[in-house]
């Protein structure tokens, strides 16, 4: 089904033609088709084979037939599957090709609202940890409860500037900018975007975009990977930019195993691979990414041997409601009892003291008095130790009460705490009080929505 017609920018049309003299007439075309809507499943929450179209570039990546509304379903709550458009996706295969033998340190510079790291946290093993930074204050906590609903553990959050990690030194593996542009690919998506384009707008963008790479790119380590996507067909943000990195400092470029059929653009300048998704080629949105290797030598960074910030030993450590707790480092934060990732403790304590880490480490519990209360965050986590707490499956209507933290009549045993779920995928916690419970689902996370008669699940 084809939209109604818009009207794009005669710049932005203009430079189309030049770009892509051959198909253009096409291209634009198809700016004006609907646009696909589509799911990353989560498959550590999630695991299940559906019965829609695949992604063929993400194993993980579906179609959905039409767009639901998935404030009313349960499982997009728990973090089960992600809302993400398709040409994104392809980071499983710009993953695939980096090379490491050895657990990674990940920077995802540009984060919000957390597309890319929550992919990336599924894309990585247990062993590597990521950094997902966001530099705008007020789309911090979004990429936050993102990541929190996703379940994995080996990830911090922090609010820096782009430079304040290139004085940390050569300290990342991987470093990935998804960098803010023009945003020309989502025209489609969000046609009152096109009001705002611009070429001086377009061309401010490449400039910020090339500081940003300036200034970060001193950060990755030599033999390291930079992921450097955009979602803008524009050249000087893509290629451009990525020519002008090459005579700064010493990469090469690493090509993208392709299928014919995936119909993804593969284009190559100055000796730089980029990918390209059109409009008028693939079933997603405009997107550009390339990957390159850093071929110059780093030194390595030395931690100080003394932190200004030690980690408080907690004062009471209910360690069996995590799986492996081996591998984990308990602390305590004010009242809060929280763990991180053994094995990176000198990362994190660095870090730590010198960028703005907004959230380090995950909280078990809140002491209070002689009692620790579960958090929320460990419902969410995949490594809850579930058989600590009684379960308590949740109907479809009872789910979207517990998510409105609405009170409703439920058979509980025990005055204890409960891990609701729902489909067997926890939504969070309760308390038995006996005629009635607490309902412990964070306020801020609180479904507002009333009017629930839209619901409709996917996986049904
Ligand atoms: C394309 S969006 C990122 C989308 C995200 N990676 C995802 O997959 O969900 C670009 C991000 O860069 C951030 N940003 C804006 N200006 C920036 C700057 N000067 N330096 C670094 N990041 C910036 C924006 O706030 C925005 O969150």
């Amino acid at each position: 089904m084809t939209a109604q017609k818009n009207t794009w920018p005669a710049a932005f049309t203009e430079r189309i033609r030049k770009q892509f003299p051959d198909t253009a007439g096409q291209f634009i075309e198809f700016l004006d088709q609907d646009v696909n809507v589509s799911i990353r499943l989560n498959a550590d929450k999630m695991n299940l084979q559906p019965r829609l179209a695949e992604i063929p570039w993400c194993t993980t990546g579906y179609f959905l037939p039409e767009r639901p509304v998935f404030a009313l379903d349960p499982l997009w709550h728990a973090g089960a599957y992600y809302v993400q458009e398709a040409s994104s996706m392809f980071l499983e295969q710009v993953f695939g090709q980096i090379r490491l033998d050895h657990p990674k340190l990940v920077l995802d510079l540009c984060a919000a609202p957390g597309g890319k790291s929550t992919h990336l946290n599924s894309l990585l093993g247990q062993a590597d940890l990521l950094v997902a930074n966001e530099v705008i204050r007020a789309r911090v906590p979004v990429l936050i409860e993102n990541l929190t609903k996703w379940g994995h553990t080996n990830f911090l959050v922090s609010n820096s500037d782009p430079r304040q990690f290139g004085e940390l030194g050569a300290l990342f593996d991987v470093l990935v900018i998804d960098a803010p542009c023009s945003g020309e690919g989502l025209f489609r998506r969000d046609p009152e975007a096109a009001l705002e384009w611009s070429p001086e707008n377009a061309n401010l963008c490449a400039v910020r975009q090339r500081r940003i790479l300036a200034e970060s790119w001193s950060c990755v380590k030599g033999g390291g990977y930079l992921v450097y996507s955009t979602c803008t067909f524009n050249p000087a943000e893509n290629e451009e930019n990525l020519s002008w990195l090459k005579k700064q400092g010493g990469f090469t470029s690493i090509r993208i195993p392709l299928r014919p059929d995936w119909n993804i653009e593969e284009m190559e300048q100055d000796g730089i691979w980029g990918y390209r998704f059109l409009p008028h080629k693939v079933q997603g949105e405009g997107f550009f990414v390339a990957l390159l290797r850093k071929t110059e030598e780093t030194n390595p960074v030395r931690f100080p041997r003394k932190y200004k910030t030690l980690l408080q030993k907690p004062v009471a450590l209910p360690q069996n409601w995590v799986l492996s707790p081996e591998t984990k480092k308990f602390f305590q934060h004010q009242d809060r009892l929280k763990f991180i990732p053994a094995d990176w403790e000198p990362e994190i304590l660095f870090l730590f003291e010198k960028i703005n880490l907004v959230k380090a480490g995950t909280t078990l519990g809140l002491v209070k008095k002689k009692d620790i209360l579960p958090e929320h965050e460990l419902s969410m986590c995949l490594d809850l130790n579930g058989a600590v707490f009684h379960p308590v499956e949740l109907s479809l209507e009872g789910a979207l009460k517990y998510l409105g933290r609405e009170q409703f009549n439920l058979s509980l045993e025990g005055n204890d705490w409960h891990l609701a779920s729902f489909r067997g995928i926890p939504l969070g916690f309760l308390k038995n009080l006996g005629t009635r419970f607490n309902n412990y689902y964070p306020k801020e996370w609180r479904l507002r929505m009333q009017d629930r008669k839209a619901v409709q699940l996917w996986y049904d």
